[in-house]
């Protein structure tokens, strides 16, 4: 059966706990990096990660191996660590291990939820994509996701998708279950709105954040108003 730990809804831990009295705590922002970065990324992300609440951070490096994502990720994963955002690399297990992430982001080809979670221990946040299916969804929680993830919900120029979700993937999947579930694809803070309402617990966001005109800070301050935090 799916795990309804109390910890699976705490990626940034003491969040939740301002928030005992309502039974999800309220949506948060997934920062997805750029697809590629250089050295001087870390003062792009600190100006982020400075100028909203940031649960988490994904390193996701698309067409480097792992020894050269390694050698980027040293500064990155301390600036997460210095201000409590959780960091989770993507696609590889082996290089979460490596690192001593705090998670990984798993596709569906990218290898088995049980197979991570026996390399990276009980504390690892795993997260699985699950496009637009309800069936993959509770596969990846039966499987012991902490998070499951639908998308794409909007056009995005990030990743090439094919899957398009409603938002009511999200209620349907909230009021089932306990795991969280992450909505991503083209959102931004004009049009975040129908999926926090229909109760995503996360929103994962790439280009409305570093491709925006008027910078990351401005953008992340924007998706706070959004979230109202
Ligand atoms: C939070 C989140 N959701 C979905 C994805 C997509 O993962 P995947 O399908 O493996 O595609 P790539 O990101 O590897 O191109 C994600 N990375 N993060
Ligand atoms: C990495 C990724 N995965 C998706 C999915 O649908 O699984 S959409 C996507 C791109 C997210 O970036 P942006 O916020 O720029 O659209
Ligand atoms: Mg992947």
């Amino acid at each position: 059966m799916i795990d309804h730990d109390d910890d699976a809804l705490k990626l940034d831990p003491g969040f939740a706990d301002r928030f005992e009295h309502q039974s999800r705590p309220p949506c948060q922002l997934y920062l997805i990096s750029p697809p590629a970065i250089d050295l001087g990324f870390t003062d792009r992300l600190a100006r982020a990660l400075d100028a909203g609440p940031v649960a988490a951070f994904q390193l996701r490096l698309k067409g480097l191996d792992d020894h050269s994502i390694a050698k980027l990720a040293e500064p990155v994963q301390r600036l997460c660590a210095d201000r409590g955002v959780a960091f989770i690399v993507n696609d590889s297990v082996g290089l979460a291990k490596r690192l001593g992430a705090d998670g990984v982001h798993l596709g569906q080809d990218d290898g088995d939820p049980r197979d991570a979670r026996a390399m990276l221990g009980p504390d690892a946040q795993i997260g699985v994509t699950c496009h637009d299916s309800r069936h993959l969804a509770m596969e990846a929680g039966e499987a012991g996701a902490d998070y499951v993830a639908f998308g794409a919900f909007y056009p995005t120029t990030t990743k090439e998708v094919q899957h398009h979700p409603e938002p009511s993937i999200l209620g349907w999947w909230t009021t089932l279950f306990e795991v969280p579930c992450v909505a991503i694809g083209g959102i931004t803070p004009a049009n975040a709105g129908p999926l926090i309402e229909a109760g995503a617990d996360f929103i994962a966001v790439c280009g409305s954040v570093w491709n925006a005109p008027e910078g990351e800070r401005a953008a992340v301050e924007a998706f706070a108003r959004t979230l109202n935090l």
